[in-house]
């Protein structure tokens, strides 16, 4: 093929092109558009050419079709481009528009300062972007939160926790572990069947993170069983903040059709300072909850 031949069948291949073609000469006037460049840019291909970049750019933001311009007023939007517009021999970025499609922009400058701008368009790969995106969110919230009670799971609780105690490591304070364990709950479940023992789960849940702080963590880390980690806790402000909600439990039971299931729950206590491992804390922990449930049950445990 001769080089005339070559000249035209790409020129013959652009002008047909699905994708976008604009050429703007140094001064930035549009000297070439491919008849998707024009409508893409929502100008009669007759009249898109011989427009300075700045002047197609007020035409879309007047009519606002096309590129979406998001300014208050275009004079501004267009100094801040100014300031990134041939900065570089060669730009690569993404462009919503108003109808909800997303064309990549590609511009490239030649050494006589002449720019070739592709536009294509990239709506459908921009969707499932942002559905597996979504997908990702939905799935890390499954992985991390307690399906029947929607709090933080075993996992994410030990993570949070950890993290804390990484924090707090750093200022030295001290900090109060906390494990609730429901009394006589295989009863409930006998008595009046799992879904019921389901739904007193989710109250008991709901009564617990109704009293704790926007920064203490609760999270389930067994059936029956939550913990709940107080960032710069003593003993004492630990103690009353875990019988305040065993009280509250004991006076809240769970009206069932004509029943009253009455509740309780024991609670195991430990404080303390934050180069602890959730390991020591849990044993801890636990260890009073066995004797509050020794005791009697109802009733919260200072490990010692
Ligand atoms: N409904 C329901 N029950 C559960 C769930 N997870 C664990 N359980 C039940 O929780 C009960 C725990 O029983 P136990 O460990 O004997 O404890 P308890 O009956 O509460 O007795 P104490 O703790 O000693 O007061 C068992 O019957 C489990 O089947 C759940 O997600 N839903």
């Amino acid at each position: 093929m001769n080089s005339e031949d070559l000249k035209n069948t790409l020129l013959n291949f652009v002008s047909n092109s699905q994708d976008g073609y604009g050429i703007y000469d140094e001064n930035d006037i549009l000297i070439y558009s491919n008849e998707k460049f024009a409508s893409v840019m929502c100008v009669p291909r007759d009249k898109i050419v011989g427009m300075t970049f700045e002047d197609l750019m007020r035409h879309i933001f007047t009519v606002g079709q096309g590129i979406n311009i998001e300014a208050d007023n275009i004079e501004s939007w267009l100094e801040y481009v100014r300031g990134v517009r041939r900065s570089r021999k060669f730009r690569l970025f993404e462009v919503d528009f108003t109808d909800g499609r997303w064309f990549l922009f590609s511009e490239q400058i030649d050494d006589k300062g002449q720019m070739l701008v592709q536009l294509k368009d990239m709506t459908k790969q921009k969707l499932l972007e942002k559905g597996l995106e979504s997908s990702v969110e939905n799935l890390k919230e499954i992985a991390l939160t307690d399906e029947l009670t929607r709090v933080a799971n075993r996992r994410s609780f030990v993570t949070s926790v950890n993290t804390e105690l990484s924090r707090c490591r750093r200022t030295g304070a001290s900090m109060s572990f906390l494990i609730f364990d429901l009394d006589y709950f295989k009863n409930i479940n006998d008595t009046y069947g799992h879904p019921i023992g389901d739904k007193v789960l989710i109250h008991i849940t709901q009564l617990i993170s109704k009293s704790l702080r926007a920064y203490d963590i609760l999270g389930r880390i067994g059936g029956e069983e939550f913990g709940v980690f107080l960032s710069n806790t003593p003993t004492d402000e630990a103690y009353e903040i875990a019988e305040r909600i065993r009280q509250t439990i004991a006076e809240s039971p769970l009206f069932y059709e004509a029943t009253m299931i009455s509740l309780s729950t024991s609670i195991g206590l430990t404080t303390k300072g934050c180069n602890a491992r959730f390991e020591e804390l849990y044993q801890e922990a636990d260890q009073a909850l066995y004797s509050a449930k020794e005791g009697g049950r109802n009733q919260v445990v200072v490990y010692r």
